[in-house]
């Protein structure tokens, strides 16, 4: 049995990550869970799973589920509730599956504690790669991906030798206005960029998939992940998100993980790696029935969120942070209807040329310039 903590269980990974606890019962069980603000979901979660520790956003809500549910279940709350979740004694996987860099502490201390991660929640390795992996590290704790591209790279390099990758291929479905000219964007609204082609996932992501910062930081992501130089990182853009990613190695031969999109995939290989489990109610690939897939070179004039993803991934220090928390902000904004598609780039663009970049930031100057960046963003919108 695995004990499993799972931080985000009321979002699109974290239901997901239910899906696959409750299809194999003998296997898995969860131990400890955090939610956001979602309670009435918390409710039916805690009903059908009995973990025994939850955590909430809150205090209020933390009260209200301690009247409801009693001393049966240990509830705590904000970012200590979401510590003692990762860090829950009987828990064996921690699945950090938050949206944003408020994983990041949690993450850090589930790796104090020796917890394995499987980690959905990229933002945390864009934020403080450098300090999340050298933590993993020296507390010999492994980090599984779960985000698709890397879980495909992650498959494709079983058995392979680190030397003789050429370079990753992270493949992009392009998002919601893949087939729209960047002069398109001018008036487009929320509802239409919440219209992922390929996926159902949580509302910051989908946008940042419009934008394709999603890809970007991605990059970021697979460049901790996989400890290669930016120049080995590629992206390629493919429709229809059947190839999850590839490696190509130097004998020129191309390695790449199929399948239709299902983020149960991922989710469902780390929590059982190295092995692999049947995934109930699967939809099984058939290329015969695709019959046809795409692939195009990427314009980084009309995705211009990739170009600064990959500006301040290669220079490094302090600007993936930047890059991070502005995006957060802007993203944020954007949802609230207070910008336009287009002003979350700008909003990025203005963040990174003002700042003056730390070179190797600790937890707390992190932390520092995340906050000092979304009250400049801020300041912006008013
Ligand atoms: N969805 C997907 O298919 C994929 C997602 N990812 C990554 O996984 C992460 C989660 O994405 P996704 O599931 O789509 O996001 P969702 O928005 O669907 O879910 C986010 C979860 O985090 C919780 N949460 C949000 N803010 C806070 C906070 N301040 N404190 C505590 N909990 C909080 C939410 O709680 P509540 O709703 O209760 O308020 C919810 O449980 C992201 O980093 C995303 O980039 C990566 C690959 C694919
Ligand atoms: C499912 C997943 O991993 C997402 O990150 C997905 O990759 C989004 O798709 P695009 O960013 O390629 O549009
Ligand atoms: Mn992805």
């Amino acid at each position: 049995m695995k004990y499993i903590s799972l931080l985000g269980a009321s979002g699109s990974i974290g239901t997901q990550t239910l899906d696959v606890i409750r299809s194999h019962p003998n296997e898995f069980q969860l131990a400890a869970m955090s939610i956001g603000k979602n309670i009435e979901l918390a409710g039916k979660i805690i009903k059908e799973f009995t973990p025994h520790l939850v955590s909430v956003a809150n205090k209020e809500d933390c009260e209200r589920l301690r009247q409801e549910f009693g001393s049966k279940v240990k509830f705590v709350y904000g970012e200590e509730g979401l510590i003692e979740v990762a860090t829950y004694p009987k828990t064996d996987i921690v699945v950090n599956a938050v949206v944003g860099s408020v994983g990041l502490l949690p993450t850090l201390q589930a790796i104090e504690a020796g917890k394995t991660i499987a980690l959905a929640n990229k933002e945390t390795l864009v934020t403080a790669g450098h300090i999340v992996m050298e933590a993993a590290q020296k507390r010999g704790v492994t980090i599984l991906p779960v985000d698709s591209e890397h879980s495909a790279i992650f498959q494709c390099l079983q058995g392979e030798k680190k030397k003789n990758i050429e370079k990753i291929i992270l493949t992009a479905s392009g998002g919601s206005f893949r087939d729209k000219k960047r002069e398109e964007l001018q008036n487009v609204t929320v509802e239409e960029a919440l219209r992922h082609p390929n996926w159902a996932m949580g509302a910051k992501i989908t946008i940042d998939s419009a934008t394709m910062m999603n890809k970007g930081l991605e990059v970021i992501e697979a460049h901790w992940l996989f400890h290669l130089p930016y120049e080995q990182i590629d992206v390629l853009l493919h429709k229809e998100s059947i190839i999850h990613s590839m490696v190509q190695f130097h004998d020129s031969s191309v390695i790449a993980q199929l399948g239709t999109p299902d983020m149960r995939v991922p989710i469902q290989y780390a929590l059982t790696y190295p092995d692999r489990f049947e995934l109930f109610g699967a939809k099984k690939l058939n290329l015969a029935e695709v019959g046809t897939l795409h692939f195009q070179k990427v314009d980084f004039e009309r995705y211009r969120c990739l170009k600064f993803a990959y500006e301040a991934g290669k220079a490094g220090g302090s600007l993936p942070t930047v890059l991070n928390a502005a995006n957060e902000e802007a993203v944020a904004a954007f949802l609230n209807g207070q910008i336009s598609f287009l002003a979350i780039e700008e909003l990025i663009e203005q963040a990174l040329e003002r700042h003056h970049a730390v070179k190797q930031p600790t937890f707390d100057e992190i932390r520092e310039i995340d906050e000092e960046t979304r009250r400049y963003v801020k300041s912006l919108l008013i």
